[in-house]
């Protein structure tokens, strides 16, 4: 039995929504992927930017929101990019509210995972805090009997008024990895700015960032995360990316609580390990 604040709603094309409407804050959620796609807190400014070209459509990966990627972030395999669990069913398992806002827990049932990783006994859920702010947890379990390597990201669009007047701090004298020069290795001197496509895996800080971009400016702390992937795909990307209009660049950035590139980790059999995102407007 669902709180009143929560409902889960079909869209014509039969992919299944949880709608939050809650005092503290509005949300939606796509059982596929267990995708957080919108955030409000009551009176304030969304904190998650969404494709507008959002075909809404069942199989296909929404751009925009919190996308889980898992079991591997981008193409750490071979097979489909940022992993498994962005495009599957996953269930809703527990729904509450409070007068603080709504918790949402999501598990990616076992056959699921049997069948799209066989021999890699996972097992994972999600769990969503949401009020004044997001708060999002993934937690993976390796209920097998051999060491699993994991690298995965809570893949967070965020909307900014201008790409030209944004920056981040929380990243200077940081090394990362930058995926548009070769993957060479190199080290942040000040604020992360924006004037070109900017695809860049932080490593070594699990510090507190902070996106300065006027009304839209939030605070993005980060739990069991030591990497942070900061992306732009700028103008020419645009143009080649789904469900993304050609101008989309101009409002939004990627900030991706991660464990990526040297942060990935190996879980030992019976090992726990959580990713946890805060997200919150800046004062
Ligand atoms: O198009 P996708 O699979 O959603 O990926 C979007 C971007 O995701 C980012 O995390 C990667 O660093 C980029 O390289 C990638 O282009």
């Amino acid at each position: 039995m669902l709180p009143d604040c929560i409902q889960l709603i079909d869209n014509p094309a039969g992919k299944t929504f949880v709608v939050i409407d809650h005092p503290q804050v509005s949300a939606r959620i796509a059982l596929e992927g267990a995708h957080l796609l919108q955030c409000t807190p009551k009176g304030q400014l969304p904190l998650l930017w969404v494709s507008p070209d959002d075909p809404q459509l069942p199989g296909k990966s929404l751009r925009g929101g919190i996308p889980l990627c898992w079991p591997w972030f981008g193409g750490d395999r071979p097979a489909a990019a940022h992993g498994i669990a962005r495009r599957a069913k996953w269930v809703l398992s527990t729904a509450t509210e409070d007068s603080q806002g709504v918790y949402l827990r999501f598990d990616l049932p076992a056959a699921c995972i049997s069948e799209q990783l066989p021999g890699e006994p996972w097992q994972v859920y999600v769990e969503f805090r949401l009020g004044a702010g997001i708060d999002g947890q993934l937690t993976t379990t390796n209920v097998g009997a051999e060491p699993m390597k994991l690298s995965q990201a809570l893949h967070t669009y965020l909307p900014v008024g201008s790409i030209h007047q944004a920056r981040i701090s929380g990243l200077d004298a940081s090394c990362y990895i930058d995926a548009l020069d070769g993957w060479t290795h190199k080290t942040q001197a000040g604020d992360v700015q924006f004037n070109a496509e900017l695809d860049r895996i932080y490593y070594g800080n699990g510090d507190n960032l902070y996106l300065h971009a006027g009304d839209n400016s939030v605070v993005v702390e980060r739990q069991g995360s030591e990497s942070v992937v900061v992306w732009n795909p700028w103008v020419d990307k645009s143009l080649r990316l789904s469900e993304f209009p050609a101008e989309g660049y101009l409002r939004m950035l990627c900030i991706e609580a991660a464990n990526a590139g040297p942060d990935a980790r190996v879980l030992q059999p019976g090992e726990q390990h959580t990713l946890g995102t805060r997200i919150q407007h800046a004062d």
